[in-house]
């Protein structure tokens, strides 16, 4: 089903979010999930509302769905966004985005812009430097004290 799976713009996918038809995009994957709407344990509400805002990735993640759920969401799967398949080729070798992952969670890298995939990379933090400064500080001051001291001594004797 991966490969050669029906591809879908995100513009043709945002037409589809009424109680009639109503698509969702989760991790890359479009789904059908018209006649779902009523069973829903979480209500059709939501999902016509994460239909409407675009991506229901995040949202669906936020719920903690059951195994059993992401199971259930293959029967709803229709294909893919379009360009998603080839971020995952040029994302380094996962070369099958398959849903048949038993859990369905598949761990196929997302779309440029897919708010999942923008992290950050961690910055030094601000605080790092004056963590070694300090001590350095302390340490430094201390021995010109001690040379000082001696000095004076010294000088007295
Ligand atoms: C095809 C997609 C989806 C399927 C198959 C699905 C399936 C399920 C299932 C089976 C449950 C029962 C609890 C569990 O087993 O985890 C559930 C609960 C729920 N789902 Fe979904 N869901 C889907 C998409 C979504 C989305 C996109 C949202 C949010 C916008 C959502 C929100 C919820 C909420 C709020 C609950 C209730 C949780 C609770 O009361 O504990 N679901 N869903």
């Amino acid at each position: 089903m991966a490969v050669g799976s029906k591809k879908y713009s995100v513009s043709e996918i945002s037409g589809h979010t009424s109680k009639d038809d109503c698509w969702l995009i989760i991790h890359g994957k479009v789904y059908d999930v018209t006649d779902f709407l009523e069973d829903h344990p979480g209500g059709d509400d939501v999902l016509l509302q994460a239909a409407a805002n675009g991506d229901a990735t995040q949202s669906f993640e936020d719920v903690g769905h059951s195994t059993a759920a992401t199971n259930q969401m293959e029967s709803f799967f229709m294909g893919v966004v379009d360009g998603i398949e080839a971020a995952v080729d040029a994302g380094g070798g996962d070369s099958n985005p398959a849903p048949a992952s038993a859990g369905g969670n598949s761990n196929q890298a997302p779309a440029a812009g897919d708010p999942l995939l923008t992290k950050k990379p961690p910055a030094a933090s601000p605080t790092s430097f004056m963590d070694v400064l300090l001590p350095l500080l302390i340490l430094a001051s201390a021995f010109a004290a001690w040379c000082y001291l001696k000095y004076y001594n010294n000088v007295q004797a």
